[in-house]
């Protein structure tokens, strides 16, 4: 891991000239995805790529960062503090690994090999509930640098704490509900190859091996989970998802969890205010990456008014459409504390493994660096909305991703 990731283009010019070669993921954002489409099966890349319906909110995601452009001013900084605070700890820069389940599709490392590869590179890892490898495992994976758990909400009480317990004894310090993905939008790529990961009993393991949930199956099947592991996995899917909770029901999961509580999913100013008012210690506003509700706003179009109504009083964070390391400067100038990174990252990591996600984040770090600098934004604290201007142009869908 670079100390100082403004010198991390210097060492990939240095390799190319005099030794090891050039790198093997491509650093150019538009490409990652058509090398990474060359590298995996139809399905796998399917997953990973796709989106919900005519991917518009796909497009709606990249085109909000497009209209906003940032105004660099000069003579101000050659260094870069890129460290900052979220819920009382220190991490070194604002990005975070967004919560991707079955990763199994894009190597055969599974969540372990991400994991490693993100704390290599000092990027907290938040673990999905659909996740393949161990609860123990992937916590070993992560080293010391900090882990969140992401929590697809069953609809049983009971299983539901024995989540929480099982990712609390396993050092994960922040609780991730995603909200917005409690049934699975209607997406072609998948529907296509009629491919759903979950019910080939990929990304179940935590399911499977949950106490409460076995011995729930037990009961109602006469089955031991080993006996019937498709059988299993259908009804752990049917636990997680087309589940019908409430409002009130973050009550529940406040009362259970005593780390920071955070939703993920929020697009109304509405529901920011409303997670606020139920104890949330932050939200992730996030549309899913284009992946659930296809014709909704682009994710960065929503993030100046959620940080008005919510900023002072609970920690806001971003995800969807974060490709380069301006998109980054962008999402911290309109008052994210952090963002998360998805897709790009499983490429990275479909492509070249463990060695490939680290390639792609250590890529990402160095251009927000770069980004940073160049802007003349010294830190963190100065990477305010007086960076930007909204304009009336967009971008030329060609040249972007
Ligand atoms: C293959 C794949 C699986 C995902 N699985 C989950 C998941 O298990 N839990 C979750 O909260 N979000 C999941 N997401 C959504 C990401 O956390 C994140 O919101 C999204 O990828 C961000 O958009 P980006 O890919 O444009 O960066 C998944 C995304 C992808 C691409
Ligand atoms: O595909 C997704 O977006 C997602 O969140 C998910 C849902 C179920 C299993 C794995 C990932």
């Amino acid at each position: 891991m670079p100390e100082n990731y403004g010198q991390y283009q210097q060492t990939i010019y240095s390799n190319g000239m005099f030794s090891s070669g050039r790198p093997v993921i491509t650093t150019d954002p538009r490409l990652l995805e058509e090398q990474a489409r060359k590298t995996m099966s139809l399905q796998s890349f399917g997953y990973i790529a796709g989106g919900a319906g005519e991917k518009a909110t796909m497009d709606s995601n990249r085109l909000a960062f497009r209209q906003w452009k940032l105004i660099p001013k000069m003579l101000r900084t050659t260094e870069v503090d890129t460290s900052i605070e979220l819920f009382g700890e220190k991490y070194s820069h604002p990005v975070l690994m967004a919560p991707i389940g079955v990763q199994a599709l894009a190597h055969r490392d599974k969540e372990t090999g991400l994991a490693e590869a993100c704390s290599e590179v000092d990027v907290p890892y938040i673990l999905s509930t659909a996740s393949g490898s161990s609860f123990e495992d992937i916590a070993a994976s992560c080293g010391d640098v900090p882990k969140w758990y992401q929590l697809y909400w069953p609809n049983d009480n009971d299983i539901t704490i024995s989540l929480l317990k099982r990712a609390k004894e396993n050092g994960y310090k922040a609780l991730v509900v995603t909200l917005d993905t409690w049934t699975l939008a209607w997406r072609p790529a998948d529907l296509d190859t009629g491919y759903l990961p979950f019910l080939a009993g990929i990304g179940t393991e935590f399911g499977l091996t949950d106490p409460v949930f076995r011995a729930k199956f037990e009961a109602d099947t006469g089955s031991k989970v080993e006996d019937e592991p498709l059988g299993a996995a259908r009804a752990w899917l049917q636990s997680i998802f087309g589940v019908n909770h409430t409002w009130e029901d973050v009550a529940f999961l406040r009362k259970n969890w005593d780390g920071p509580l955070i939703l993920k999913g929020i697009q109304h100013v509405d529901d920011a205010r409303t997670a606020l008012k139920y104890g949330c210690d932050g939200i992730v506003v996030s549309n899913h990456g284009g992946r659930q509700l296809d014709g909704a706003i682009g994710s960065l179009e929503v993030l100046p008014e959620i940080v008005d109504a919510v900023g002072k009083d609970m920690t806001v964070l971003f995800d969807s459409g974060i490709r380069t390391g301006s998109d980054i400067v962008k999402a911290i100038a309109l008052g994210a504390k952090a963002v998360f990174v998805g897709r790009p990252v499983m490429y990275g990591y479909g492509i070249n493994g463990k060695e490939g996600a680290k390639e792609v984040l250590q890529g990402l770090l160095a251009d927000f660096y770069l980004s940073m600098a160049i802007a003349g934004i010294p830190s963190i604290a100065d990477c305010h909305r007086e960076v930007l201007r909204k304009v009336q142009y967009g971008g030329d869908l060609k040249a972007s991703l």
